[in-house]
């Protein structure tokens, strides 16, 4: 894009914006500061970001009760949906929590980030424990989609779970799918398998999200809008519905919203339309190499230290795949992986 050139009035308005902005929220962290060294908050508690909007976010107390609206100190930046925080509550004077401030962001155990539109990665959710991967018998996933979207979540130290859905349309002797799927149960990974055209077709999947944080992912039409809709009550999904639309006219990135499933024990789901569009990011050769569990034994083996498995003597990958240890079309795919690297399909997240 080419840069698009400014006149001096236009850059004093967006100077004069800026600086508005940057006056209200050095006076709301003024005012923050006052009321907590009056003690007009309460003492910290830990709580859960559920849902972010610019500098104001929903927070959820660990102990219970609805969703806070907070703002931010100053001094913290970058939180999303699913940080774990510190914060404390404002309460009126009939003892209502009316707002909150969060004062601190706690480690998080990982994120999930993907590019803005400069190419730059930004997070966009934290503390997730699994990266649904859903996959469907239609549009059936092209050969080595699956792995790339395994190589990626490997890369987050996200755990992923193979989802294939619609298994009402599969054919009687289950079809190639099945066998697929059965491979990479073999290998390690978890997967279950749902359909929606069916009263009790989500029962393994709710057996999965309980007790996790999990997001979905998975290419157009697979049916993650569908089983999103099985999972969340209507309130939910309307509040999420709400807060899309309202987002529209500006041009912030769609932001992540985490809901509570009522239909499980503690399982909660990040969603949003960026996560779902999840894929390979800025990996390089080792990466991958490392994102094919399989191999994980076998890297460093090489008579070459610096091997890349294509035709090297003493190549310890190649020799698995020749004792059959390695499935071929796994190393195969490994292999289309690396060498798209470097070409368009390096675009970043699938769509
Ligand atoms: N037969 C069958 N069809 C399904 C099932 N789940 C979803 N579908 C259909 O598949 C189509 C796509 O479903 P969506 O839920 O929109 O898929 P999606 O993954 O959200 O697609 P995007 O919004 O494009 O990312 C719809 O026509 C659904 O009715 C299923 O279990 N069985
Ligand atoms: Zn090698």
């Amino acid at each position: 894009m080419s840069k698009r050139k400014l006149s001096r009035q236009q850059r004093w308005r967006i100077e004069k914006v800026q600086a508005e902005r940057a006056r209200r929220s050095e006076q709301r962290d003024a005012q923050d500061s006052r009321k907590l060294a009056a003690g007009e908050y309460g003492p910290e508690q830990p709580g859960r970001v559920i849902a972010h909007f610019g500098r104001t976010l929903d927070v959820r107390g660990d102990d219970g009760g609805g969703p806070v609206r907070c703002h931010l100190r100053a001094n913290l930046e970058g939180l999303v949906t699913g940080d774990r925080v510190v914060w404390r509550a404002a309460q009126d004077s009939s003892g209502n929590v009316v707002d909150g401030v969060v004062v601190a962001r706690s480690e998080r155990q990982n994120v999930l980030e993907r590019p803005d539109a400069r190419g730059q990665l930004k997070p966009v959710a934290a503390n997730i424990d699994q990266i649904l991967i859903v996959f469907a018998v239609e549009p059936a996933p092209h050969p080595n989609l699956i792995d790339r979207y395994l190589v990626a979540a490997e890369a987050t130290g996200i755990a992923p779970v193979l989802v294939l859905n619609k298994i009402d349309l599969l054919p009687e002797d289950g079809g190639e799918l099945t066998a697929l799927l059965h491979r990479y149960e073999t290998l390690g990974y978890a997967v279950v398998t749902s359909t929606t055209a069916r009263e009790d077709g989500l029962e393994a999947l709710h057996a999965c999200l309980a007790e996790r944080t999990s997001v979905f992912v998975g290419q157009s039409g697979v049916g993650k809008s569908s089983l999103i809709d099985r999972l969340l009550p209507e309130e939910e999904l309307r509040i999420g519905a709400l807060s899309k639309d309202s987002r529209k006219g500006t041009h912030t990135t769609t932001t992540a919203r985490l809901y509570d499933l009522p239909t499980a024990e503690k399982a909660e789901l990040i969603d949003s339309p960026g996560i779902r569009e999840f894929g390979l990011v800025h990996l390089d050769e080792q990466q991958v190499a490392e994102g094919f569990i399989e191999f994980r034994d076998l890297l460093g083996r090489c008579r070459f230290r610096d091997c890349r498995h294509r035709q090297e003597p003493g190549c310890a990958l190649l020799e698995a795949v020749e004792r059959g240890e390695v499935h071929p079309e796994r190393f195969a795919s490994y292999r289309r992986i690396v060498e798209s690297l470097n070409g368009p399909e390096r675009l970043g997240w699938l769509k």
